[in-house]
């Protein structure tokens, strides 16, 4: 736990008589991108709202680089170096790709008037490799690719300077050739030392990216797998529940 950057100890969270996560242990290390798979109301869900200080668990502890932290609001998650993207992670069609990655925490010179230059300049890295596709950064974002765009509210989130992303479903709804453009981004923020926790229930691109998985079935951890070293099979059986996990004591 004391090299993770991100550590969840026996995490719960209930919904009235839901038990959407029971007792969750997760660790997130700098550098990796740890998938978190399972089937539909599985918690995974859940578990990113929690890191994101949307929801509050029942229970358990969350630790953050070294020190047992709570993440009551998402202004907190992104003070602490928490940054998330969720599904329904909403950008602008008419701004163009600057003005998307600064809506809402747009920089000022010191005379407090926007400083267009130091954004576009700053948006060119924060979109990393996607500069390269994205030559303008000053054309609408309805003229983006659907991947495009989601690696631009993937990069709307590097602004604050996070420590670790939460991604939930980035792939969901993306052409073949857009999912590669969306994990080859992924990779390039593994490559900067980022944490990455990756939400998907796409084995296929779970296998491709991730570094490591983690498997939850009905709110609790039923398998964890080294990418490399995990069978389709096996992490298939951990999400169905053909495999089980002896309960813990
Ligand atoms: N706000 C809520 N109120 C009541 N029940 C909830 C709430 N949020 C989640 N749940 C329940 O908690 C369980 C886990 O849901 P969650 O959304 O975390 O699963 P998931 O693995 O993300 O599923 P999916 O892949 O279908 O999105 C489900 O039974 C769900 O109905």
């Amino acid at each position: 736990m004391r090299d993770a950057l991100l550590s969840l100890r026996r995490i719960s969270r209930t919904f009235g008589g839901v038990q959407a996560a029971v007792d969750v242990d997760l660790d997130v290390h700098r550098g990796e991108v740890l998938a978190l798979v399972g089937d539909n109301a599985a918690g995974k869900s859940t578990i990113a709202r929690l890191m994101g200080g949307v929801l509050q668990p029942t229970s358990g502890e969350i630790w953050f680089d070294g020190r047992q932290v709570s993440i009551p609001s998402p202004r907190a998650a992104t003070a602490l170096g928490l940054a998330s993207v969720f599904q329904e992670s909403s950008l602008v069609e008419n701004l163009d790709v600057v003005d998307n990655l600064y809506l809402g925490q747009e920089l000022r010179t010191r005379l407090g008037l926007l400083d267009h230059h130091l954004m576009r300049q700053q948006a060119r890295h924060h979109l990393g490799a996607l500069s390269a596709r994205v030559p303008d950064p000053s054309v609408p974002l309805r003229q983006l690719s659907a991947g495009q765009r989601q690696c631009v509210a993937i990069a709307r989130t590097l602004v604050s300077d996070p420590s670790l992303v939460v991604l939930d479903e980035p792939t969901a709804s993306l052409s073949v050739g857009q999912t590669a453009e969306v994990l080859s981004y992924i990779d390039g923020l593994r490559e900067q030392g980022l944490g990455v926790v990756l939400i998907s229930h796409n084995l296929g691109d779970v296998r491709a990216i991730a570094d490591r998985i983690e498997v939850l079935r009905h709110g609790r951890n039923n398998g964890s797998f080294l990418a490399d070293e995990a069978s389709y099979e096996a992490v298939l059986a951990a999400i169905t529940g053909a495999t089980h996990l002896p309960p813990r004591r």
